[in-house]
């Protein structure tokens, strides 16, 4: 079974490489290196079963020649800032919907039968109803990030209906663990690693969301398509996350306490209610239930990933 990522030497992409090499899968990894790096596919860049394409998928031809011999695809290439929506929303459609586009229309003249798309919470966004099943509606999302998500999710349901082939849809709560190189932990030991003394936290720190393990993630994500393949249903929807929440305030006293540190918390107030930046979602919670029908479980809460993605981070001991 040949087995294309994209996105496979970014952050949760290599992490599933690291998977699917381990199970005996062909892997053939394309990427543009935009965020990923060829340090996290290191470990298999000489083995046999191993490829690795450095290209952007704007470009219909290197997608085309990704999808050559493949039997399953899971698409992980995007831009993840939900924050730079209100400058650059064009950068958003191009990474997250064209991109898909050119990947679902290389997949017409292919053997593709598996699409597997890591989706996002932010679909949902200002949900009513939390935890937040996968029939809610209607989908509203409140970011430009998360309404590209949403049109990359239609467009694959249409695609494989079509013309047929199955398609996975997962989406991801807040991922964090090792070789993430974004996001609200990444940024706040950046920020204490410049000023020890004080911290700066954007909104009002009551942002509260679910976190879960990249290493839970992963797990997740291939137990849930093996659930699917028995199934055998055109297309189907996931959440994974976790069944806990944690604010960006208790984020910080995490951070701070595995840093040695005790910083003054300055926050910036943000806007819209406290948000951190205008699409931010507040309150995020999915309902897990479908997922942990198939037999997966998270292993760590959101409070034990933080703890652990910082001392990733920071190299430390487990
Ligand atoms: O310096 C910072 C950085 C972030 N935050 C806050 O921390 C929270 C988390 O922010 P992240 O940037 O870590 O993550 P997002 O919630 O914006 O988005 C993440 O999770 C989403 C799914 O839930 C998407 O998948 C997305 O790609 C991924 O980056 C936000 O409420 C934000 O306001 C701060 O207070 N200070």
């Amino acid at each position: 079974m040949k087995v294309l990522v994209t996105g496979g030497a970014g952050f949760i992409g290599s992490h599933l490489v690291d998977a699917l090499m381990e199970k005996g899968y062909e892997v053939r990894a394309l990427d543009d290196l935009s965020a990923g790096t060829l340090e996290n596919v290191k470990r298999w860049l000489d083995h046999e079963r191993f490829e690795f394409i450095k290209g952007d998928m704007r470009d219909p031809g290197v997608v085309k020649k990704a999808v050559e011999d493949v039997d399953i695809v899971f698409h992980l290439a995007a831009n993840p800032e939900v924050r730079i929506g209100s400058q650059s929303p064009e950068l958003l459609y191009e990474t997250n919907v064209l991109i898909t586009y050119n990947l679902l229309q290389a997949m017409r003249n292919s053997n593709v039968k598996y699409l597997i798309f890591t989706s996002s919470s932010t679909v949902y966004g200002d949900a009513e109803k939390l935890p937040t099943p996968e029939d809610y509606a209607p989908l509203e999302p409140i970011s430009v990030y998360g309404g590209a998500k949403l049109a990359a999710e239609a467009l694959i349901s249409g695609y494989a209906h079509t013309f047929d082939f199955n398609a996975l849809i997962i989406r991801l709560a807040n991922i964090i663990g090792k070789r993430s190189n974004h996001g609200v932990i990444y940024d706040f030991i950046n920020k204490l690693k410049r000023n020890p003394k004080e911290l700066e936290i954007l909104g009002d720190g009551t942002q509260r969301k679910s976190y879960l393990h990249v290493s839970d993630t992963i797990e997740g994500m291939l137990t849930i398509f093996e659930h699917f393949k028995r199934e055998g249903k055109r297309v189907d929807f996931y959440n994974l996350g976790n069944e806990d929440w944690i604010t960006v305030r208790e984020i910080a006293q995490i951070v701070s306490e595995e840093m040695g540190l005790s910083p003054e918390f300055k926050f910036t107030g943000g806007i819209d209610g406290g948000r951190g930046w205008k699409g931010d979602v507040k309150l995020m919670l999915l309902d897990i239930s479908k997922a942990k029908r198939t037999g997966w479980r998270p292993r760590l809460n959101s409070y034990e990933a933080v703890r652990r993605t910082v001392r990733e981070l920071l190299g430390k001991d487990l």
